[in-house]
């Protein structure tokens, strides 16, 4: 253990392979000034060490986070999870914890709450804050450098790059910008109410979404924002029941899981299956048209062609043949968000979709979205703790926790 904690801030862009970075220096094979953790046995603390760590609890049967409430990680929301693993990390009794990104996922209350526990811990532990901007980072860290390269040198000086901007020169497909089945309502929910396990989760949420809507979802950490979106994308057995009418349908009228599935394009950062395969970008893309992850099925040629006019408009046809696993962060956020529309689905679901990109990929992702508000008819829905200043949407959902459930308001 460092007899005086020595923390360090690095400043990683989207461009550099952070997990070989990561791995790099916890296998204690650090060059520069990080070499000073050489010798010290470090953790980390990420959004990938926690879906492992959910994957591990799947695949033993094993619950490794002891709460009162014994149930896996995996139920937990992205806030509570982010909480109890710090919990898991520090039982470790590591000399370091390398926190990427730490306050990703937290909504305002919690990130005070995991900064002033951040404070306190850097008396006895060392830290080492992975960021995007410098402005994220804890302000006892005096040590600060920048890696912007996969030879992963720590270099004292950022260098500001000026960012991309999308032109989106090339045509929408033309069903997209204009549906051949239209639907009024794509979202009724009336007075709709989750209990898990006694716990009330959300109460009686009224809530309705029209064709060609842009709606942000907020709520604090918890709420029941993931709750209410897998009731929509069908993966919710509490749906069973309930008031909620999708597509101008009645649910429980008869229709498929996958008829609604069709519908609807989705995009998560928990989709943790897609990075276990090595499909190439075009495979990626071409498996939105089989709500899949990863390519199974046999194209078509008209499918095919589909997905090199989506490459053309996110500029990415060059990247066709190379491996989605080997892309920046950003480029991966813009084939997954193409993935979901490439089946052309009247409404686009985002959770989350600026969690871990840096500033610059923060404004290729939100130009796309933009664009498609602008230029077609889809109706959108994203959730996001943070108000993304480039983002207008025409309406927010708000989740308010009370002690019998959230309950909803539309405060735009
Ligand atoms: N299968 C389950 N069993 C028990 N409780 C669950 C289950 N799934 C979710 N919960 C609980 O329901 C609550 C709402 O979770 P949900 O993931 O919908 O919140 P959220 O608003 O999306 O949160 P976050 O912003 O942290 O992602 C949480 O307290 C969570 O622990």
């Amino acid at each position: 253990m460092h007899q005086n904690p020595v923390h360090y801030g690095i400043v990683v862009s989207n461009a550099v392979d952070k997990n070989a970075f990561i791995h790099q220096i916890l296998s204690s094979r650090s060059t520069g000034g990080l070499s000073i953790y050489n010798d010290y046995e470090g953790v980390l603390f990420s959004d990938l060490a926690i879906a492992e760590l959910i994957e591990k609890e799947h695949r033993h049967h094993t619950i490794e986070i002891t709460t009162s409430a014994n149930r896996p990680l995996r139920t937990f929301s992205s806030g509570e999870r982010r909480k109890l693993f710090l919990e898991y990390c520090l039982a470790q009794n590591p000399d370091y914890i390398i926190f990427d990104n730490p306050f990703d996922h937290l909504d305002q209350s919690s990130r005070t709450i995991l900064y002033e526990r951040l404070f306190e811990l850097s008396n006895s532990i060392s830290i080492l804050q992975l960021v995007h901007e410098e402005e994220s980072l804890l302000p006892f860290i005096k040590n600060r450098g920048s890696v912007s390269e996969n030879s992963f040198v720590v270099s004292e000086k950022k260098t500001a790059t000026e960012p991309k901007r999308f032109k989106y020169t090339s045509d929408f497909p033309s069903s997209l910008v204009s549906f051949k089945e239209a639907y009024e309502t794509h979202i009724k929910f009336h007075k709709v109410s989750v209990i898990y396990e006694e716990q009330p989760i959300v109460k009686n949420i009224s809530w309705e979404v029209k064709q060609g809507e842009f709606w942000q979802l907020v709520g604090p950490n918890g709420s029941g924002k993931s709750t209410l979106l897998s009731l929509i994308t069908g993966d919710n057995p509490k749906a069973f029941g309930q008031d909620i009418t999708l597509f101008d349908r009645k649910k429980g009228s008869g229709e498929s899981i996958w008829d609604i599935k069709k519908k609807i394009g989705y995009f998560s950062t928990n989709l943790s299956e897609l990075f276990k395969r090595n499909h190439t970008v075009e495979q990626m893309v071409l498996s939105g048209f089989f709500d899949s992850i990863g390519l199974y099925a046999k194209p078509s040629g008209m499918q095919q062609q589909k997905a090199l006019q989506w490459l053309d408009i996110i500029e990415m046809r060059h990247l066709k043949n190379s491996y989605f696993n080997r892309l920046s962060l950003g480029q991966q956020r813009l084939v997954l968000i193409v993935r979901a529309l490439i089946k052309q689905p009247p409404l686009l679901i985002l959770d989350e979709p600026f969690e871990g990109l840096d500033p610059e990929n923060t404004i290729l992702v939100s130009q796309l979205i933009n664009t498609l508000v602008e230029k077609t008819e889809i109706t959108i829905i994203y959730v996001s703790h943070t108000i993304e200043k480039t983002l207008a949407p025409s309406h927010i959902f708000e989740l308010i926790p009370t002690e019998e459930g959230s309950i909803g308001r539309q405060k735009l």
